[in-house]
């Protein structure tokens, strides 16, 4: 696990919107795993400004609201046609998010599994990160093994999204994720983490124990993950010091 801390989310942004660029470059047909929330929101506006060729990509979303339509303004198809997809040049038949409408939600998500597989496996994985933990909409107690399927959202989760519905009423309890082993299984994944709010769920992910109570940790068992941190998220790391050290004196030789 690399831990690179940043003076702002910018800054931390920037070596994310690198990264892609890079895999873009080398891989013009990359397929890469893509995130909702607030937190990912500079790192899309600053792919929009960099101008690059996704004519070969393919994307996957990692979750959507069940019950919640495509066009809905709350509804995370409607966030990345809003912030990425209609300002680049993505083939809409690359484009995949799941189904929150699906009629039959257990085999939508063994398509969406399917899909993933067809396309050769995610080369980068984009990941924001709960206030208690979860990646995707993985919450706590999820099994670390787990696949695309239907969760339930706690309480916790649907208080911290109700800035996007107006009321915590409106908020889902449903939705459709990948799961923490689908999102293992990307070859490289990039968390990004802003704000003092996510500074306990940081430290224990990359800190704490391996546990389903902070299905980040998951991660600590992945052969690549990196995670970018303003240093208000940094903040509760024992080990912030060491990290510092370790990325301003990377070898030039160690790819970003
Ligand atoms: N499903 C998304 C997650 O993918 C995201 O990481 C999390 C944090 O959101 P924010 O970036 O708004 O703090 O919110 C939602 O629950």
């Amino acid at each position: 696990m690399e831990i690179i801390i940043q003076p702002t989310a910018e800054a931390a942004t920037s070596i994310a919107a690198r990264m892609i660029a890079g895999l873009l470059e080398e891989k013009p047909a990359a397929v890469l795993g893509l995130a909702t929330g607030s937190t990912p929101l500079k790192l899309y506006g600053q792919l929009t400004r960099m101008e690059l060729d996704w004519s070969g990509a393919t994307t996957f979303n990692l979750d959507e609201y069940v019950g919640v339509p495509p066009d809905h303004p709350t509804s995370y198809h409607h966030f990345m046609r809003e912030h990425l997809f209609r300002h680049v040049n993505l083939a809409p038949e690359r484009i995949h998010l799941p189904d929150g409408l699906a009629p039959d939600i257990p085999s939508c998500c063994r398509r969406y599994e399917a899909e993933i597989r067809a396309a050769g496996g995610i080369d980068l994985q984009v990941l924001g990160i709960g206030t208690d933990g979860h990646i995707g909409f993985n919450e706590p107690t999820s099994s670390l093994a787990s696949r695309t399927r239907i969760k339930t959202l706690t309480p916790q989760t649907r208080r911290d999204n109700a800035r996007f519905f107006g009321s915590e009423e409106q908020v889902p309890h449903h939705v459709i994720t990948m799961g923490i082993g689908t999102i293992m299984d990307a070859r490289h994944c990039v968390l990004l983490a802003f704000g003092e709010k996510k500074a306990r769920a940081i430290a224990q992910a990359a800190e704490g124990p391996i546990t389903a109570m902070n299905p980040a940790s998951a991660l600590q068992q992945h052969p690549r993950v990196t995670f970018l941190l303003d240093e208000p998220a940094a903040s509760e790391l024992k080990l912030k010091d060491y990290y510092r050290w370790a990325y301003e004196n990377k070898p030039a030789w160690q790819a970003i």
